[in-house]
């Protein structure tokens, strides 16, 4: 009875002062750990600052301070550049030169600008070939994989997989037979009559690596599918683009169950990734049950990896590390490759009010199909998409694992160094005046328009840790362009204005850079 006499504001207030005193209970602890946190890394700071200073200089090779923004304690370089940084970079390329640094999330970044900065992934391919080890690799990865693993164990997988792209590649008969017939199906799962989504060169790219992997396609797989769209959207997010992970995440690092447990977004993100890992470990498991009964088929990367005794015999090996390789391998292949796919139907369908699709058409109908691959103009068209939007335009961070020196500059020890990618591929002095241009035409000459590939393209790095799916790749996207340009006109779907075109082409900001979504009707070619 009591509680009817009380009035509905008075349980409200009740209700408000208690959230209010969760909050500043909340609050306090918060702050009272962030202060020793504070603390804790700037005593570690002025730690580290001694023994920088103790070195010895003869210890530390030589080489000037590296130019970049200035750094402010905790928000480090932030206030000097603009999020997301990818956007900053080409800005920072122009005010700093061909290698630059700034601090950001906590860390030291490197950026290298010009192929010559780049080619220390090459000259200095050991100490260059380690991987930043942060708190999402160590607690999702273990250290495993290909991507983000380092040593003996890395360098054994990695061999492994070269050996297996040449082998099929060795079979290519196969190989271009299974892209064919994949292609054929994608496009007959699309609805007839209306416009087609971009996302089907997702779904064609991710269809074929999966019949590669596994021996099935992806799309027969809701359960792989589902998980791997969720696992896609984070790699297309950019974790360093906002304020809050730029600058915060090296803070909410020292509470890493606070930044899994709160932060909503990144359990999410951590359990897309955990539940595509568990469903590549069942595929494993799969495997060496068949492979046991010996029913197998060793022509698919799963049951090759199973059976193989050189991975075997690798300090630690596990299906929970095979899985990652796997998932390294499914990730690497299908966002790059598709967007890649996604470019180059995008100036199809506009470049020069879609006469440049007739040339290419006119080129490969005079040919044979084998022929075709080689067609001068084809070439130059996938060299001129993959200079001007490279998949991955910062690559994948590299981490200096000792002192170096490049171009004269001293990159310590810890650095995430990166190649800038898309700076590089658009450097005026290497090609030409008007390097933002998309002009296929300046890698063919002579008089019958020779194609030669230029080695100063280097879309998939260089150095140890170049991408090692780079002939895959290039196999997939030129039959996948071969046979739709060979049977279709395209133009956008929709009001096409300039405008709009110049929105799909500024693509997206994540680690992978593709167009806009965008809508194509495809029309046969009689
Ligand atoms: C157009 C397509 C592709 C492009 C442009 C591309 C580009 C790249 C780049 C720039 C890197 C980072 C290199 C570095 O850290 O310096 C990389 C790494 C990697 N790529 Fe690719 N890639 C493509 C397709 C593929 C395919 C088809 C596969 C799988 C067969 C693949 C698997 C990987 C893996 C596993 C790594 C990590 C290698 C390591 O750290 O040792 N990629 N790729």
């Amino acid at each position: 009875m009591d509680q009817l006499n009380v009035h509905p504001y008075d349980l409200l207030l009740a209700d408000s002062a208690i959230a209010l005193l969760k909050i500043l209970l909340v609050s306090t602890i918060l702050l009272t750990a962030a202060g020793c946190t504070a603390s804790k890394l700037r005593r570690k700071l002025r730690q580290k600052r001694k023994s920088i200073a103790e070195e010895s200089a003869t210890d530390r090779p030589a080489g000037r301070e590296l130019p970049g923004p200035p750094s402010l304690p905790v928000v480090g370089s932030y206030p000097f550049m603009q999020l997301p940084y990818r956007r900053w970079l080409p800005e920072g390329a122009r005010l700093y030169g061909e290698i630059f640094v700034f601090q950001l999330a906590g860390n030291c970044w490197v950026s290298l600008n010009s192929l010559k900065a780049i080619d220390a992934l090459k000259e200095h391919g050991e100490a260059l070939s380690g991987r930043p080890q942060g708190l999402w690799s160590k607690k999702l990865f273990n250290g495993n994989g290909l991507a983000l693993g380092e040593g003996p164990a890395w360098r054994k997988q990695r061999q492994f997989v070269h050996r297996f792209i040449s082998q099929i590649r060795s079979h290519r008969g196969n190989l271009e037979s299974l892209m064919h017939e994949e292609l054929q199906l994608s496009l007959e799962e699309q609805v007839p009559g209306e416009p087609v989504p971009s996302e089907l060169f997702t779904r064609i790219t991710a269809n074929i690596v999966f019949r590669i992997i596994f021996g099935q396609r992806a799309s027969d797989n809701q359960n792989f599918t589902s998980r791997l769209e969720a696992v896609q959207t984070i790699v297309q997010k950019d974790i360093y683009s906002s304020f809050a992970t730029s600058v915060l995440l090296p803070y909410l690092m020292a509470f890493p169950n606070l930044l899994f447990y709160l932060v909503k977004k990144t359990r999410a993100a951590q359990r897309s990734i955990k539940l595509l890992l568990s469903f590549i470990e069942d595929q494993i498991r799969q495997a060496n049950q068949l492979s046991n009964s010996g029913c197998g088929d060793a022509t698919f990367f799963v049951e090759t990896a199973v059976n193989s005794a050189e991975l075997a015999s690798m300090e630690n090996y596990s299906d929970s590390g095979l899985a990652v390789t796997i998932f390294d391998l499914l990730i690497g292949a299908t966002d790059t490759t598709s967007s890649c796919l996604k470019w180059i139907f995008l100036y199809l369908a506009t470049h020069r009010n879609g006469d440049y699709q007739d040339e290419l058409f006119k080129e490969l109908s005079a040919l044979t199909a084998a022929d075709c691959q080689e067609a001068p103009g084809l070439r130059a068209l996938i060299t001129e998409v993959l200079r001007l939007h490279p998949p991955l335009p910062t690559a994948i961070n590299h981490c200096a694992k000792e002192d170096i020196v490049v171009l004269g500059y001293r990159v310590p020890a810890g650095a995430w160094v990166f190649p800038n990618l898309r700076e590089a591929l658009r450097s005026s002095t290497v090609f030409g005046a008007a390097p933002d241009q998309f002009d296929p035409a300046r890698f063919l000459t002579g008089p019958g328009g020779q194609f030669k590939k230029p080695a100063e393209v280097i879309p998939f790095s260089v150095g140890p840790r170049s991408c090692p799916g780079e002939r895959l790749a290039e196999l997939q996207i030129t039959l996948v362009t071969v046979e739709l340009i060979r049977r279709y006109r395209f133009r956008l779907a929709g009001d096409v204005t300039p405008e709009y075109v110049a929105r799909l082409m500024e693509g997206s900001d994540g680690l992978v850079w593709s167009p806009k979504n965008y809508q194509l009707v495809m029309e046969p070619r009689v």
